[in-house]
């Protein structure tokens, strides 16, 4: 359905879909990410860790959507947070919630914008949102107003939205948060689909079980980096010591 093959070529010649290096990230002076490094060019990596471990700052960081305090991000070769072009070109992103992402009342005009943003003709990002949204099975959804869709439908809609871009990356924060099993199975399996590297934040370590890399983060660092079933094995085995003790009635300050 999707084509768009990852185009492991920034600016530089041949390089990692993923480089980071020495990333520090910090808020008025406080660490959120201390010294992350690594380099990642398989087509599926999950991202574990605690509520509060760092997932969704690496994340954002990695998107150029925050700027790092110190050290090297680069995804196909470009640094994002500086080349917002490369940006539109490279990168998609799926959140949690879906009303934080759609800006527009109907389906069609939602996933005509990332064309528009991509430097479509009004006419073509419209032919080609109709095109994308029948590849999908979907063109009877062109002008339904997105209010009336339930959540996962509008999750959906964001993830065709993000799928028409074509992007060579596209990063999962939860997407699946709060969805029924077949909502998930569904976009699973359009997820499934794509030729696009996957970078995917869960709690839900079944959902990363046949990816090829996990990348843990404890308290802003990486804690394990490796094949999924390992780092899986040992995140859910420590998750349910912790389960076990009653860290979280701390209360601070
Ligand atoms: N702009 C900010 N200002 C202050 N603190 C922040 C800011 N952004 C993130 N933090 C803090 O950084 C830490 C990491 O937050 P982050 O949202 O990245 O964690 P997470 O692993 O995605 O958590 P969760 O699983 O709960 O979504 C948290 O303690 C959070 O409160």
């Amino acid at each position: 359905m999707f084509e768009g093959r990852v185009e492991r070529l920034g600016t530089e010649g041949a390089t990692s879909v993923v480089e980071i290096s020495d990333l520090t990230y910090a808020v008025d002076g406080a660490e959120i990410l201390h010294n992350i490094s690594f380099l990642a060019d398989e087509d599926r990596i999950g991202i574990v860790g605690r509520n509060g471990s760092g997932k969704t700052t690496l994340v954002r960081v990695l998107a150029g959507l925050i700027e790092p305090t110190s050290g090297v991000v680069r995804v196909c070769g470009f640094d994002l947070a500086k080349d917002r072009k490369a940006a539109v070109r490279t990168l998609g992103i799926l959140f949690q919630n879906p009303d934080h992402q759609i800006i527009f009342p109907t389906v069609e005009e939602e996933v005509g914008f990332g064309l528009l943003q991509l430097g479509l003709s009004k006419t073509d990002a419209a032919a080609e949102a109709h095109r994308v949204l029948q590849s999908f099975g979907k063109t009877h959804w062109a002008d339904v107003a997105i209010q009336q869709l339930s959540q996962g439908q509008r999750q959906l809609v964001c993830l065709i939205s993000v799928l028409a871009m074509k992007p060579k990356v596209i990063i999962l924060d939860e997407p699946f948060a709060g969805l029924d099993i077949p909502t998930t199975r569904q976009l699973g399996r359009y997820l499934d689909q794509t030729s696009a590297t996957l970078i995917h934040i869960t709690h839900d370590p079944e959902i990363l079980r046949a990816y090829q890399r996990v990348i843990w983060l404890e308290k802003g660092a990486v804690e394990m980096d490796g094949a999924a079933k390992a780092v899986l094995t040992a995140f859910t085995n420590r998750m349910e010591q912790i389960g076990a003790s009653d860290d979280i009635s701390h209360v601070s300050g």
